[in-house]
């Protein structure tokens, strides 16, 4: 069992208290690993570090295709040691060896790519209304950058702030998921074979209240990027007024996947499975929130029940697994209470509503795919995020009413559209308020293309050529080329 440590200032370490925490597969809640556990005072430390190396200049000031490369290197050590983080990653967070492969190709394609484009943008001259000047705006990093993630897509998330944090200059504490920091640990040791200067990246485990809240306080930190529910965003966006920190937040949704009755029937039941049920529903863009065109309703619902009913729930590790665990009991007691809520309000529980039965089962904390029918949009489980494997059915009849329920909640992270009509299809789009709106598709994310949410989902967008400036401040830089006294004052 290994014991996982502290990174700051280049050196590996043990917290200063000693305390240290159990790490918990939670398939079979075995103790996986130990983690030093920090406090407020290594995170201290850790943003003193980060501010010295930053101030000193060194990484920074480094060309930007040299630390381009330095992070597209991570990237090629990431593919490298694919197998070894997928594993780690099924054993930390429960999803299946598969999903963690494809997690990890992800993940080295982010450090590719903000590697690749670290020294692609060269400022931009602008042409000045005043005779006798120029006038430039050129990109600068940020400065120190806090950066707290969950446990959901413990390393995904991560990546999506390390690789552009460095690529842009900037020097960075980050504090993954106390409950999921192993394949963290190990690419800040990738990151060092890299070699990223010490000082410049620096990592803290521990709990959010205390490490993640003094990264969010510290009036050392420039900017604070979260990831996680939106009650812990607000704590953080309050945090930072203190010393008007910049803000990027990352939080939850409730995305509505919209399916019309002339879309193809079989791509429209598969995906919708997919939406809700992949990673056991533990996704911020989980397709929750199934909107069904009337006519195909009762047609949709009895083929999702069907297919709910056949999922293949078990160890990660094994290949004819569909879905792992929900993350710890705490998270599991969360979905049963919402499924109690649903039935409360009066939605129909047409499947699942338990925990299996299965002896296999047991010791983890799994919960049955769940759905519900006869859902209207004020309910709360339609509303709020569960952040499990239940799925909430409405029925609609035409475009208008499926925008508007759709767009009926705080959240505007994600959504979809189904439908064999492009027009249809197009227009709607246009009528949701989301960051992302797939259409005859659901889930598809890449480092090419921006992410974040509209509405309660969000401030700022990860991944793409903003995720890159996200990490900088814009600078004008004006010069008078015939500079001679202007005599206001005589
Ligand atoms: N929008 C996105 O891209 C995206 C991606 C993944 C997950 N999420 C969201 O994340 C949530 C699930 O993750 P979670 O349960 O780990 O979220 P969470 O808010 O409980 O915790 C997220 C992180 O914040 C830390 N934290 C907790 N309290 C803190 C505080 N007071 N100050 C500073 N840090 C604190 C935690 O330790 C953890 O590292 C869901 O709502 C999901 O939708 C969003
Ligand atoms: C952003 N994403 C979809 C990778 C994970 C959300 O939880």
């Amino acid at each position: 069992m290994a014991h996982q440590q502290l990174y700051i200032d280049g050196v590996w370490q043990e917290a200063q208290s000693k305390e240290t925490r159990e790490i918990i597969n939670p398939y079979n809640q075995e103790v996986i690993a130990t983690a030093a556990e920090a406090g407020r005072e290594e995170a201290k430390t850790a943003i003193a570090a980060a501010r010295r190396a930053f101030d000193e200049g060194t990484w920074k000031n480094t060309p930007a295709n040299e630390r381009g490369e330095i992070v597209s290197e991570i990237g090629r050590l990431i593919r490298r040691d694919r197998e070894e983080l997928a594993q780690l990653e099924t054993w930390d967070s429960g999803k299946t060896v598969e999903e963690s492969r494809a997690d990890m190709d992800d993940i080295a394609n982010v450090f590719l790519y903000f590697g690749g484009i670290a020294d692609k943008d060269g400022g931009e001259v602008i042409p000045s209304p005043i005779p006798d000047s120029e006038s430039k705006v050129v990109r600068e990093p940020v400065g120190v950058c806090g950066q707290i993630t969950p446990w959901n897509y413990p390393l995904l998330q991560a990546s999506w702030k390390l690789a552009p944090a460095l690529a842009a200059g900037n020097t960075l504490i980050m504090k993954p998921s106390e409950i999921t920091p192993l394949t963290t640990v190990k690419v800040f040791k990738l990151m060092e074979e890299a070699g990223v200067p010490a000082g410049v990246a620096n990592l803290v485990l521990g709990k959010g209240a205390d490490a993640g809240a003094e990264l969010a306080e510290n009036t050392d930190v420039d900017l604070i990027s979260f990831t996680g529910g939106i009650e812990t965003g607000k704590k953080i966006m309050q945090a930072a007024s203190v010393n008007m920190k910049n803000l990027a937040l990352e939080l939850g949704g409730k995305n509505p996947n919209i399916v019309f009755a002339d879309a193809d029937f079989e791509t429209a039941v598969d995906q919708a499975m997919n939406a809700v049920f992949f990673h056991a529903g533990q996704v911020c863009s989980a397709g929750a929130r199934l909107l069904v065109e009337e006519s195909i309703h009762d047609a949709v619902v009895e083929e999702l029940v069907k297919r709910a009913e056949n999922m293949k729930l078990g160890d990660g590790f094994k290949e004819d697994t569909m879905s792992g665990p929900l993350i710890s009991a705490e998270h599991r007691d969360k979905v049963e209470k919402y499924v109690e809520i649903g039935k409360e309000e009066g939605a129909k529980l047409v499947t699942g509503g338990s925990r299996p039965a299965d002896a296999e089962l047991q010791n983890g904390f799994f919960y049955l795919p769940t759905i519900f029918t006869e859902c209207t949009s004020d309910m709360r489980i339609v509303q709020e995020e569960v952040f499990g494997p239940v799925l909430t059915i409405e029925k609609f009849n035409g475009a208008d009413e499926a925008v508007e329920k759709a767009n009926d909640t705080i959240y505007g992270l994600a959504g979809a559209v189904f439908t064999q009509d492009i027009g249809k299809a197009q227009d709607t789009a246009a009528r949701l308020r989301m960051g992302t709106v797939w259409i005859n598709d659901f889930h598809p994310y890449f480092a090419q293309a921006p992410w974040g949410g509209y509405k309660q989902s969000g401030i700022g967008r990860e991944l793409g050529k903003t995720g890159l400036e996200e990490y900088t401040e814009v600078k004008h830089v004006y010069r008078n080329t015939n500079p001679e006294p202007v005599g206001w004052f005589g």
